[in-house]
């Protein structure tokens, strides 16, 4: 990578030295920020950044990209830590049916949902997958995400499940886009399966734990928990299985009920528990002692027309909060980072710093990148966004649907 100079940035903002865990409470809210400002990066990392009179610090001008920023901000590049973006086709009948009455819930229970993603999946080639979800990385590239995490979870064989792992195995290579796999086996059951659940789970442990593990084709292992899917026991016999292969948890719970999933998750070390649409007393106890970061999903809410997590009272109770995409063809289809930050605004109350690092540092921490990207800090990784010229940082939640990003520079 060329290294690149940034000059005359109207806002720099994001910067955060000597951060080691995602932010909670009151930190939420803080977003340092230098005005008229340069950033400097050097094969790939930031190497400096400061006030523009305080440019001279750079003494080597050779092979360097000179960018001008004025009236542009630079933020960190959003990191999106839940999506299922490997999928075979989008679902828009299933939104038809919405407007015509039919719940989310009820389409599941007439086969449609993810039992329909699994059938049109399960004749697609891996290069098929391949090319749909590098064209979707793209378009979220386009919107600022930098970081993505990817679900398996429309394949629900032995075959297409390790198909769909081994398709962001590729895109991993592939993107420049940094990227997260997560094994979600255990997302619905197989038609087949419906009066034996327990061949279904004896397959996600004995056939697809061990082929993921030495293929090493995940990073983390998900079960959707909710009534008509898995059961909190089946959670937990499926998790302590895919901690014993060596994946921690990042885990589907508390979007339509609230089972104990929660604690579960939290009891076997997840690095996140996500949606939490409900959300009750005994989950903000557990939260709010834990490490696990509460994702929230609000173009999932938006989409579903279901209730928004309430992140605000999550903030108040000291909980690590990160926003994500759920980009997925039933209840999301959409990947828009900044739409994201709108909703957080909107919907959700957050204000726009707390939405912006919700949606970066805590995004990042949700997949384990906190360490690398997610801030302006001296040695991370260089994934920034360059926005258009806006009048202030509000802009981005504020102008929903509008595409502010100019460039985004990434990494890895
Ligand atoms: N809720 C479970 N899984 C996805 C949606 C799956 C689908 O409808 O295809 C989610 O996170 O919203
Ligand atoms: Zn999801």
């Amino acid at each position: 990578m060329q290294n690149i100079l940034i000059k005359n940035i109207k806002g720099l903002a994001g910067i955060l030295e000597n951060n080691q865990a995602a932010l909670r409470g009151a930190n939420l809210n803080e977003l340092q920020q230098i005005e008229n400002a340069f950033l400097a990066i050097e094969n790939g990392k930031i190497a400096y950044y400061g006030k523009m009179e305080e440019m001279a610090g750079i003494n080597d001008w050779r092979n360097l990209e000179i960018i001008d920023a004025e009236g542009k901000f630079v933020i960190p590049a959003y990191c999106d830590s839940h999506s299922h973006i490997v999928f075979a086709k989008y679902r828009e009948t299933e939104f038809v049916d919405r407007i015509n009455g039919l719940t989310y819930e009820e389409i599941g229970e007439k086969g449609g949902g993810i039992l329909n993603s699994a059938n049109n999946l399960a004749n697609l080639s891996e290069d098929e997958l391949f090319e749909s979800a590098m064209e979707r990385l793209e378009l979220v590239k386009s919107f600022g995400t930098g970081a993505i995490e990817i679900k398996s979870g429309y394949g629900l064989t032995v075959t297409s499940e390790l198909k769909i792992l081994r398709v962001i195995k590729r895109l991993k290579e592939a993107s420049d886009l940094t990227i997260k796999a997560t094994f979600l086996g255990a997302h619905a059951f197989p038609a087949e399966f419906k009066e034996n659940n327990a061949g279904y789970i004896r397959q996600i442990i004995d056939e697809m734990l061990p082929v993921i593990e030495a293929e090493n084709l995940a990073d983390y292992i998900d079960v959707f928990c909710e009534r008509n899917y898995f059961s909190p026991e089946q959670l937990d016999e499926i998790l302590a299985a895919g901690v014993k292969h060596g994946l921690k948890p990042k885990i589907h719970v508390n979007q339509f009920s609230i089972l104990g999933g929660v604690e579960i998750g939290v009891k076997h070390g997840a690095v996140s528990v996500d949606h939490l649409e409900e959300f009750d007393e005994n989950d903000t106890v557990t939260m709010s002692k834990a490490n696990t970061i509460a994702t929230a999903l609000p173009s999932c809410s938006f989409f579903l027309g279901i209730p928004y997590s309430p992140v605000k009272k999550m903030l108040k109770n000291n909980i690590a909060v990160a926003l994500a995409s759920d980009y997925n063809p039933g209840s999301t289809p959409s990947g828009n980072m900044q739409f994201v930050n709108s909703l957080a605004c909107i919907q959700m109350k957050l204000t726009p710093e707390e939405a912006l690092n919700s949606t970066t540092i805590n995004g990042a921490y949700a997949m384990e990148l906190g360490d690398e990207m997610g801030s302006i800090t001296i040695g991370k990784k260089a994934n920034l966004i360059i926005t258009k010229k806006i009048s202030s940082l509000a802009y981005i939640p504020y102008s929903f649907g509008e595409n502010c990003v100019e460039r985004i520079i990434l990494s890895k």
